[in-house]
């Protein structure tokens, strides 16, 4: 009864009357060797869209509809606002220290408010505007030099667009005078590899042997203990900048000095320790990740399709060519519609974390009529939801940002966690606070980059032929490095 196909023009699932046991219908071989939210998305056509896995010894509900979805994130989203702590997670976090893997309780609450109110607001990311302005202009220095070479040379979009965010994650988090760059760099990239969950000793938790062996469970400590000292020194070298120069942060204060200033002079009413600045921090740096990722899915998408790149293209360049330079009050009032379907389009087919992050069922919940026990880990797939045919009636493999236009079918269809179709955020109390600050890189890099350079990907005759192969990961970003020609179009400031 639970196997109700809901393929391309099949009926809407009709539910099961009452109280209902959800069997099992897949175990880990059903996933391995492929993508997971792929084949999850596959199981879920057959089996419907609340579903339990089990994953080695970790009994896994996917939720696969926008319905499902919303009784997890929004009908129960108390019962399901903690995650589940694996232990590669637990060395990480130190037993969930941290805001993104935190148990739902006071301490996640407490870190939480302090993140959202004190450095993610709109007034703290609109003050980091000027380091995004430098950021970008950087990266558009370096596109410039590509373009002018002689012999036409390759841009690395991925490695520019990386470093884009990197860079501005560590001015904003940190300030300006970061040592230790490569090696926060290396280590947090090792983290999120590692924060997957799909390996032997989170999915046998039981088996002391396979823990030992996988060693990954020792890797995760040492990556943490690698990311806090780096920390620790940042720290020191903040609190004596902060004792010399007394007369304030100057034009931009960074998060690390907002903390400071709160753990010094006990500002807040919640009292934050030297331990909770640095996973605040920690969470900054590994939150930030994504933005990468959705901006060069971004950009192939365009390359693969000129149509949507001509068009945003010259949107871009009426509104900013005649200035030289994008401005960014333009794009945070809404002028760039285009773009923003753009943007919206690129998270409905490339979610960046397409499982979301893990919830942890804390009281036995009824889901669409199927009961979850407590203690369940609980995925939604946003990625599915994104692509889903009952949504997204035209096309829903295509790129098609018009879709998003007045009369395109979602016109009121966006980000923030309401429609649960498109939720790459997630939604409810555990959804993502750096959204703000994300949303508002993505679109200031994507029309820059756009309004200064044409884009072509070189030996490439037929564009809709672009690789988009996805790569493993918990986060979903492209396989394949995106080297692209950029042709200067009007000029980048500062060259
Ligand atoms: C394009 C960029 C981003 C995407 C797609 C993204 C996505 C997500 C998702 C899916 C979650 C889990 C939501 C849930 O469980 O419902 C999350 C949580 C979180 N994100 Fe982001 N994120 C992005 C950027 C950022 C940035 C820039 C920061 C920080 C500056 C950040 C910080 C966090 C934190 C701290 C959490 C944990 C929230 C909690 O558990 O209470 N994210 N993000």
């Amino acid at each position: 009864n639970n196997k109700r196909r809901r393929g391309a023009g099949a009926e809407p699932l009709r539910l099961p009357p009452g109280p209902w046991q959800l069997p099992v219908i897949g175990s880990l071989h059903h996933i391995a060797g492929r993508l997971p939210h792929r084949a999850m998305r596959d199981l879920s056509r057959r089996y419907g869209p609340v579903m339990l896995l089990r994953l080695g010894e970790v009994p896994t509900v996917v939720i696969s509809s926008r319905e499902a979805a919303r009784e997890v994130m929004k009908t129960h989203d108390v019962a399901f606002a903690s995650r589940p702590l694996s232990a590669t997670l637990s060395a990480m976090t130190d037993g969930g220290r941290d805001i993104i893997f935190a148990p739902y309780g006071d301490r996640w609450r407490r870190l939480r408010k302090v993140a959202v109110v004190e450095l993610l607001s709109a007034r703290r990311v609109l003050s980091f505007r000027p380091v995004r302005s430098d950021e970008v202009a950087a990266m558009l220095r370096s596109a410039a030099a590509k373009a002018k070479a002689k012999a036409a040379a390759d841009f690395d979009m991925r490695a520019a667009l990386e470093k884009l965010v990197a860079d501005t994650t560590m001015r904003a988090a940190v300030g300006d005078r970061c040592r230790h760059r490569e090696v926060l760099l290396r280590e947090l990239e090792l983290a999120v590899l590692l924060s997957g969950g799909f390996n032997p000793a989170d999915l046998w938790p039981s088996s002391r042997l396979v823990g030992r062996l996988s060693g990954v469970v020792g890797r995760a400590t040492a990556c943490r203990d690698a990311v806090f000292e780096v920390l620790d020194s940042i720290i020191k070298d903040h609190l004596e900048r902060m004792d010399m120069d007394k007369g304030g942060a100057g034009e931009v204060e960074d998060f690390l000095r907002v903390l400071l200033g709160i753990h010094k002079d006990g500002s807040l009413d919640v009292p934050l320790d030297m331990d909770d600045i640095k996973v605040i921090i920690f969470d900054i740096f590994a939150g930030s990740e994504t933005t990468s990722v959705v901006l060069e899915w971004a950009m192939a998408e365009l390359i693969r399709n000129p149509k949507s790149m001509e068009r945003a293209t010259a949107e871009v360049r009426r509104a900013f060519a005649s200035r030289g330079a994008v401005a960014e009050d333009a794009l945070m009032a809404g002028e760039l519609r285009y773009l923003q379907h753009v943007v919206r389009e690129t998270f409905r087919l490339h979610a960046p974390v397409p499982l979301l992050v893990p919830r942890l069922c804390q009281e036995p919940r009824r889901v669409l009529g199927y009961d979850v026990p407590r203690g369940t880990t609980v995925l939604v797939n946003a990625w599915a939801l994104g692509r889903d045919e009952g949504y997204w009636p035209k096309d829903p493999e295509e790129f098609r940002p018009e879709r998003f236009e007045e009369g395109g079918g979602a016109a009121a269809v966006d980000l923030r966690g309401a429609n649960f179709e498109l939720v790459p955020f997630g939604s409810g109390r555990r959804m993502c606070p750096g959204m703000p600050f994300g949303l508002a890189l993505v679109e200031h890099a994507l029309a820059a980059l756009l309004l200064h350079f044409d884009w072509e990907a070189p030996g490439l005759a037929d564009p809709t032929k672009l690789d988009m192969t996805e790569e493993f990961g918990i986060t979903a970003r492209r396989k394949n490095d995106l080297l692209l020609r950029p042709i200067l179009r009007v000029p980048v400031p500062g060259l």
